[in-house]
């Protein structure tokens, strides 16, 4: 095995090429064994272990800077960067993470796991190399997908005006997690036609230069005119960044090679990378969107799996029949069609579905512009990507009060995405925004109701919803519900815990049949339902929440009972004041103490013993 002589990127400098190319072929193998178990971004990882194995036998990490934009497509680069005996740990609580990050190892450049943010922090990196004379080469690895955020784009901008020495590779497989999207993606598919022409018009050469060298020579220059237009035509000319490609991605002696040349040249260079999704894997190549990020699965005999009805299908089929009974309806999703349960709106609604590429900020900004039109936009979108539209969400949505509907998906701790991706902060920065309402829903049904209802109530209304599996419900059921009111869902006689979505379940748990304490379903967060609270200020009160506890729905509670001059005891349970790691979700929750167990707990301290068990 030549992986067992790999214990960091030097050990790649003396390999042959023979021996690198059946390391490349063990790397895949090992990427899909630990993947089949653990689950994780297999398509992304696979299409690029050539280019990563040629990226450290030509740099030197770490002192030269590898940053890979996303971080999910790293699995190689972990695999030759000392992780290969934990690799088998990968996105497991307690293990190597799903994608680089800085405290792992020092070969991860950058801590990852939302799109676009890796040519800014190269820039930053190249600004400090220079300034402090040190001579290292900074490299950056982004997506096709990638590059349709506009933190890339605009990053483009300054690297060319700044032109500091910088190589970035872009990573084009034709793909985000869906299909990519947008003008520059068309034209990255023109270019790699062009490569296929270009592989044409060298046959064509040595045929014409046999036949005539006068005809050969009319048809050169015709060629250097055409030539001089499409570079011009080449938005990298234009950003002042060199443009080499389309290459390869998977011819590694021919990456090797370019990337010797490439790295001695001063300024800017992009090099535009082919290569296939999945690559190496049959399964993955024919469908990379599902192979995108996979459950675990047989990797001898690989096969779809359904991880059950979620709140997203839920969702995407509310939408779908909405969609028909209201023709203003419009929904947008930035580049996650499949994770926000999409694909049947986008099929039977493609005239009011917009996929703007890896681009939040786009998201709102032309929801606001389509309200403002007098249609009824559905941003949907998970929480933890909203946070690159916050001041979209303001700016552009709230000020006007505009009919703006943000379906958040992954609410709440995500699981094995980790701390990137975990949904925790939404409730604090929406609640604050004037004008903003935010409810969740406890069950399907109550999301169709909220749904129906936010296109009715006007003004930006966010509804929170977990990554979860939730129970079907016939289609045509459109309940009423009255808006900013909370459920009691137990009488108790000691104490209310007030909880709502995920949280609610383990409320109901943890009160059991204990006559002491009730369930409140408070599925408004924003309008709060006062004049309960000021019914059960009676009470002691326990709210819970998935979400961090500074600034979420317990903080909310605590504020309306001090204008309304109430003072009840009240305990908070939330999460703690920092980044919870990547793990199971249970797990999560547990080590935050909003499960069961944790509730149970704090009504203890509350002076409401455990019911001994009869
Ligand atoms: C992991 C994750 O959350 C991914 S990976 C991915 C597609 C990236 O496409 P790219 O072409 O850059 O890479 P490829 O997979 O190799 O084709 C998206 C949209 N997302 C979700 C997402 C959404 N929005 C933002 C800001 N960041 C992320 N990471
Ligand atoms: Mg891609």
């Amino acid at each position: 095995m030549v992986l067992e002589k790999v214990n960091g990127p030097e050990d790649l400098k003396n390999l042959s090429l023979e021996e690198l190319l059946l390391l490349a072929e063990e790397i895949r193998s090992e990427i899909i064994r630990v993947t089949a178990q653990n689950g994780g971004h297999l398509a992304s990882s696979l299409g690029v272990v050539e280019l990563i194995l040629a990226l450290h036998r030509v740099f030197q990490s770490p002192k030269d800077k590898i940053l890979f934009d996303v971080g999910h497509q790293a699995y190689a680069h972990k695999l030759v960067t000392g992780r290969k005996d934990r690799f088998h740990t990968l996105r497991q609580e307690g293990g190597i993470s799903g994608f680089t990050k800085v405290s792992e190892s020092p070969h991860d450049a950058i801590t990852v796991g939302h799109a676009s943010t890796s040519l800014a922090n190269a820039l930053g990196m190249a600004l400090a190399r220079d300034l402090r004379g040190e001579d290292h080469h900074v490299v950056a690895v982004i997506g096709d997908g990638a590059l349709t955020g506009g933190m890339a784009l605009a990053a483009l901008n300054k690297i060319g005006e700044l032109q500091k020495r910088m190589l970035i590779i872009l990573n084009d497989n034709e793909m985000s997690i869906s299909e990519n999207v947008g003008a520059l993606n068309k034209y990255f598919k023109e270019l790699q036609i062009r490569k296929w022409v270009q592989d044409a018009e060298k046959l064509g050469r040595n045929i014409l230069e046999r036949i005539s060298p006068q005809l050969f020579g009319l048809v050169d220059r015709a060629k250097e005119a055409a030539k001089l237009l499409l570079h011009q035509e080449n938005p990298f000319y234009a950003w002042g960044i060199r443009y080499v490609g389309p290459v390869d991605g998977h011819d590694l002696k021919g990456l090797i090679h370019i990337l010797e040349h490439l790295k001695e040249l001063e300024g800017p260079t992009l090099l535009h990378v082919v290569t296939k999704k999945g690559k190496g894997y049959k399964v993955a190549e024919a469908d990379p969107i599902y192979w995108h990020g996979p459950p675990g699965f047989n990797p001898e005999k690989p096969e779809k799996v359904s991880k059950g009805y979620s709140w997203s299908q839920a969702f995407g089929d509310a939408v779908t029949e909405l969609a028909h009974l209201e023709p203003k309806l419009f929904v947008i999703t930035p580049a996650m069609r499949e994770g926000s349960g999409l694909v049947r709106y986008s099929i039977e609604h493609p005239e009011r579905y917009l996929d703007v590429g890896i681009c939040e900020d786009v998201a709102v900004t032309t929801a606001a512009g389509l309200a403002l039109k007098g249609m009824k936009p559905i941003v949907a979108i998970y929480s933890t990507f909203l946070q690159r539209a916050y001041d979209q969400a303001i700016h552009d949505v709230a000020i006007e009060n505009l009919p703006v509907v943000f379906a958040i998906d992954r609410a709440g701790v995500v699981g094995a995405d980790g701390p990137t991706h975990h949904g925790v902060f939404d409730i604090a920065y929406l609640r604050t925004i004037p004008n903003f309402q935010i409810a969740a829903p406890k069950d399907a049904l109550e999301l169709r109701a909220m749904l129906k209802k936010a296109l009715e109530v006007g003004g930006p209304v966010a509804i929170r919803y977990p990554r979860d599996n939730v129970e079907r419900v016939e289609e045509g059921l459109w309940p009423e519900i009255a808006w900013g009111t909370w459920e009691v869902l137990k009488e108790g006689t000691e104490v209310y815990i007030l909880a709502f979505g995920k949280t609610l379940r383990y409320a109901l748990e943890a009160a059991g049949d204990d006559p002491r304490v009730g369930v409140v379903n408070a599925r408004f967060l924003k309008p709060l339902d006062r004049e309960m609270l000021r019914k059960l200020s009676h009470y002691k009160l326990l709210t819970v929440e998935d979400h961090q506890k500074m600034g979420g729905f317990g903080s909310a509670v605590l504020e309306a009972l001090n204008e309304m001059g109430l003072r009840p005891e009240v305990r908070v349970l939330g999460l703690p004041d920092r980044f919870l790691e990547h793990g199971p979700i249970p797990s999560l929750h547990r080590q935050a103490g909003i499960d069961p167990e944790g509730i149970r707990k704090a009504l203890e301290e509350m002076g409401v013993e455990r019911v001994r068990e009869r």
